[in-house]
C-alpha cells in the first residue's frame, strides 16, 4: 500500500502523462485545472502555464465549458483542431450532486499514428467522394428542390412552380442573373420529371469552342474527320436520351448553332457530324440565361423563332437583393452543410456580421454568398463568425459604404437601421418601440415588414 500521497500523485501524474489519450481538466466555469504533457505539446502550450486559462483560449472548437453548464456527457463527438479530425469525450465531474468541473479526453495520443489513421480516413473520404461523381456523371442531377432555401415568397413561388411543371416534355427557360440558382432548379425539375432515373446532361453555351460545338452537341460519326475516334462519338443529346439537357447560358449560343438547335427541337431527331443518317432522340430541354434575350433577338444576335421554341414556361429567379429575407436561411444553410463537411462548430453568428450581409448588395448573388460562408468558416478559429473572420478585401466589400446610393436609399437605410436597433434593445417589443419612436403600431408593422427585418433581431 503507498502512503505517501505525494508518491502517489507522482505515480498517478505519470500514468495520466503517458496515457493513450490527452486529456483536460476544467473546473465549473471551464478554467483548465489540468492539461497532460502530450495534450501541451500538441497545442504548442507550457504546460506550467495552462493552468487557470479558459479552455476556449486554449483549444480550438472546444465544447468543454459547455459540457460544464449542461453537465452532459458527451462521448466520441467529432472536433477539428488544427486542420484536422479528432474524437472528443467531455465527461462532467460530479461532487455531492454538482458539476464542479469536467474531464475532456482526445483520442489519438500519437500523432503519427492518428496521421496515418487521418489520411486513411480523408482516403476513403475521397474515394467516396469519387464514386459519388462517378454516380452524378451517369445520373447527372445532383441537386433536388430541397436544396433550394430560401423563405421568401419568390422562393415559394418559384418552388411551386417548379412542382407545377417538372412533370411533363415542355421546354423550360429559367432567367436571372449569374449565381441565383438557375442551375439548382434545372436539377431539380429533372429530379421531380418522370425522367428522373434518366441522364441529366448540362452543356455550358459559353465553353464551348464555336468549332466544336456541332459534335459537343450531336456527336461525330466514326472519320467525320482526321483525328475522330474510332466508332465516333456521341455528343449531349444523344446523351441525355430519355432524359434531359440542360443548355446552360443559351444567349451565348453561336448563330449557326442557334439554327441547328432550332431544327432539332423541332424535328426531334440529330444527325451526328459526319454521318449520312439521323437520329430519332427523346429528350427535354430546360435553358438558362442571365442575358436579355428579347434585346438580343432585337439586335439580330438571338432567334426569335428559337426563343418562343425553348421559352414554353418561364421561371424567374429574382437576385438576392431583392429579396434579402432569404440571406440569413441561406446562410445558416451553408454554415449547417459546411460545419458538417468539415466537422468545424459554429455556434454564433456576430450581429455585424448578419446587419453586414443585409447591407451589401450581393452582385454575384448567392454564389458570392456561399463562398462569402466559406471563406469566413475557412479562417475562423472559434465557434463565432466575427467580421474579422473575412479575409481583408471581403470584409472590406462588406462594409464599404455604396457611393452609387440616392438620398432616398440613405434615409430608408438609416430608417431601417434605427427601427432594428430599437428593437433589439426593447427584445422585439413593437409596441414600446413604436412609442418610444413617436410612431403608430401599424406604421411600424409596415416599416417592419418593408425593411424585412422580422428575423433580424
Ligand atoms: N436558393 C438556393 N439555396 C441553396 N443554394 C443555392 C441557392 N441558390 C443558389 N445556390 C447555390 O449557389 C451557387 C450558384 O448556383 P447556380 O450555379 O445554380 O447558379 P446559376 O444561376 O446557374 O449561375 P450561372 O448563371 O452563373 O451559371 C451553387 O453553389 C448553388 O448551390
Amino acid at each position: 500500500m503507498l502512503k505517501d500521497p505525494l508518491l502517489k500523485h507522482q505515480i498517478l501524474e505519470t500514468i495520466i502523462d503517458s496515457a493513450y489519450e490527452w486529456i483536460v481538466v476544467v473546473d465549473h466555469e471551464g478554467y483548465v485545472q489540468y492539461m497532460n504533457k502530450t495534450y501541451c505539446e500538441f497545442l504548442g502550450e507550457d504546460p506550467t502555464k495552462v493552468i487557470g486559462k479558459h479552455v476556449t483560449d486554449v483549444i480550438e472548437n472546444t465544447r468543454m465549458d459547455k459540457a460544464v453548464l449542461q453537465g452532459k456527457v458527451e462521448i466520441a463527438d467529432l472536433q477539428f483542431i488544427r486542420g484536422n479530425y479528432m474524437i472528443a469525450n467531455r465527461i462532467p465531474i460530479l461532487f455531492e450532486g454538482k458539476v464542479i468541473g469536467a474531464v475532456g479526453t482526445v483520442i489519438f495520443r500519437d500523432t503519427e499514428q492518428w496521421k496515418k489513421m487521418n489520411s486513411h480516413i480523408k482516403a476513403l473520404l475521397h474515394e467516396l467522394n469519387f464514386y459519388k461523381k462517378e454516380w452524378d456523371v451517369v445520373n447527372g442531377a445532383t441537386y433536388t428542390l430541397n436544396d433550394f432555401a430560401g423563405n421568401s415568397e419568390e422562393v415559394k413561388r418559384i418552388k411551386e412552380r417548379v412542382k407545377n411543371i417538372a412533370s411533363g416534355d415542355l421546354s423550360v427557360l429559367i432567367r436571372g442573373e449569374s449565381g441565383t440558382g438557375k442551375e439548382l432548379l434545372a436539377h431539380s425539375i429533372h429530379q421531380l420529371s418522370e425522367r428522373s432515373a434518366k441522364p441529366f446532361i448540362k452543356i455550358n453555351c459559353g465553353a464551348v469552342p464555336e468549332h466544336l460545338f456541332e459534335s459537343e452537341l450531336f456527336g461525330y460519326s466514326e472519320g467525320a474527320f482526321t483525328g475522330a475516334k474510332k466508332g465516333g462519338k456521341p455528343g449531349k443529346f444523344q446523351l441525355a436520351d430519355g432524359g434531359t439537357l440542360f443548355l446552360d447560358e443559351i444567349g451565348d449560343l453561336p448563330q449557326n448553332m442557334q439554327i441547328k438547335l432550332l431544327r432539332v427541337l423541332q424535328e426531334k431527331e440529330i444527325e451526328p457530324v459526319g454521318a449520312i443518317y439521323s437520329k430519332k432522340i427523346n429528350v427535354r430541354v430546360i435553358a438558362a440565361t442571365n442575358r436579355p434575350l428579347e434585346q438580343l433577338i432585337k439586335e439580330n444576335k438571338f432567334r426569335e423563332d428559337l426563343f418562343y421554341r425553348i421559352n414554353v414556361l418561364q421561371i424567374h429567379v429574382p437576385p438576392i437583393r431583392e429579396r434579402k429575407e432569404d440571406i440569413w436561411p441561406l446562410t445558416e444553410r451553408f454554415i449547417e452543410s459546411i460545419c458538417a463537411e468539415t466537422g468545424k462548430r459554429i455556434i454564433k453568428v456576430d450581429q455585424d456580421v448578419k446587419e453586414a450581409f443585409l447591407t451589401y448588395d450581393w452582385p454575384g448573388n448567392v454564389r458570392e454568398l456561399k463562398n462569402f460562408v466559406e471563406a469566413a468558416l475557412q479562417l475562423t478559429l472559434s465557434d463565432q463568425i466575427t467580421l474579422n473572420a473575412f479575409p481583408d478585401f471581403l470584409s472590406e466589400k462588406l462594409q464599404m459604404d455604396d457611393s452609387a446610393k440616392t438620398l432616398k436609399e440613405y434615409v430608408q437605410e438609416t430608417e431601417r437601421k434605427v427601427i432594428l436597433n430599437h428593437l433589439k434593445k426593447m427584445n422585439g417589443d413593437v409596441m414600446a418601440v413604436a412609442d418610444e419612436l413617436g410612431i403608430g403600431k401599424t406604421n411600424l408593422y409596415e416599416k417592419i415588414k418593408k425593411y424585412k427585418i422580422k428575423d433580424c433581431f
